[in-house]
């Protein structure tokens, strides 16, 4: 019988971010065998100390951690960090001590390229973050896109308005360019679109159940969850938050809590449209070449069964 499913969590964390990673401890059918980090959320730097925190907490130490990188594939340094949604510690204002831990030697594309030779096939990366990493593993071997078992993907506004413009979803927005070679890489690629992930909330009474069952993951993630909440109550009138990384996390889990359509994705990279990404879903066969003519197909979030994700998101936080 196969082991559980090896997966890398490429993260900026991030409250939801930090929701993902012990969601991911506390499910037995995948073993995380590896955090790398990357700016979104945070700045690179503070997504390394953020992630090494994290696993302490948790107590899985043995987790290796790669710095990713600190700038967007095109070498962009003006990056677009949403400290307005994490707090400017990205863990929710609460000024947590600096982990003992450190960052591997590795950059994040090492090691997927490592693991991703090692374990043929085996390896999916959960990306939580912009897709700088995953792109440069791409560009480093000619082979990573084939030799990876599967690219699951927090990103894309899929036929819905984005969360940073109405264009333009935050993790594609963090690097277009990035994004646009992931899609079209050939990798087994499935992406969680914000049109999917925001059915996925957690109210206000799942947070005081949350609250009120001693978990030591759910005991921690109610210190952090303020901020968040406050965020969605501003922005979106929400009676709660949208589930975001957790989501994406159980879709590499247990792909049967969603469903997908098949095409051709490509990603904008310039102008007021910047970020924006478009399914094609080859039905229609043009009379010319297009951009998504050639592209190899991957699969795209369509539905999801909320309720059952909600509920296994506070049953793994519960439960530890
Ligand atoms: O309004 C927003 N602006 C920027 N980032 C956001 C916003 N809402 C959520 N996220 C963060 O970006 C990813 C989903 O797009 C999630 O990781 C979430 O934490």
């Amino acid at each position: 019988m196969a082991g559980p499913k090896k997966i890398i969590i490429d993260t900026d964390p991030g409250i939801d971010d930090a929701m993902a990673i012990f969601v991911a401890l506390n499910s037995p059918e995948v073993e995380v065998i590896g955090l790398t980090t990357i700016y979104g959320n945070v700045y690179t730097s503070l997504a390394t100390r953020n992630a090494l925190h994290l696993l302490e907490v948790a107590g899985r130490i043995d987790i290796p951690v790669a710095e990713g990188s600190h700038v967007t594939i095109t070498k962009g340094t003006k990056l677009r960090i949403a400290d307005f949604v994490h707090g400017v510690d990205g863990l929710g204002n609460q000024n947590f001590p600096p982990p003992k831990g450190k960052p591997i030697k590795q950059s994040a594309a090492e090691f997927f390229v490592e693991q991703a030779n090692l374990y043929p096939g085996e390896v999916t990366v959960v990306a939580l973050g912009p897709l700088t990493n995953v792109a440069m593993a791409i560009q480093l071997d000619p082979l990573f896109s084939k030799n990876v078992g599967e690219i699951v993907i927090l990103g894309g506004a899929f036929a819905v308005n984005g969360n940073v413009n109405p264009a333009a979803e935050a993790n594609i927005f963090g690097d277009p360019d990035a994004a646009d070679i992931v899609f079209t890489s050939g990798a087994n690629v499935l992406a969680v679109g914000i049109n999917v992930t925001h059915q996925v909330v957690l109210t206000d009474d799942d947070r005081d159940i949350l609250a009120k069952s001693n978990g030591k993951f759910s005991d921690y993630l109610c210190k952090i969850l303020d901020v968040y909440f406050s965020y969605h109550r501003e922005a979106y009138s929400t009676k709660g938050v949208y589930l975001h990384d957790p989501t994406a996390l159980l879709a590499a889990v247990n792909p049967s809590l969603l469903t997908y359509a098949e095409g051709a994705v490509r990603v904008q990279t310039i102008g007021i449209t910047r970020g924006l990404a478009i399914f094609y879903n080859k039905q229609k066969r043009f009379g010319e070449v297009t951009e998504w003519s050639d592209k190899p197909s991957v699969k795209v979030a369509v539905t999801v069964d909320a309720p059952r994700v909600v509920k296994l998101v506070m049953e793994r936080l519960m439960s530890s």
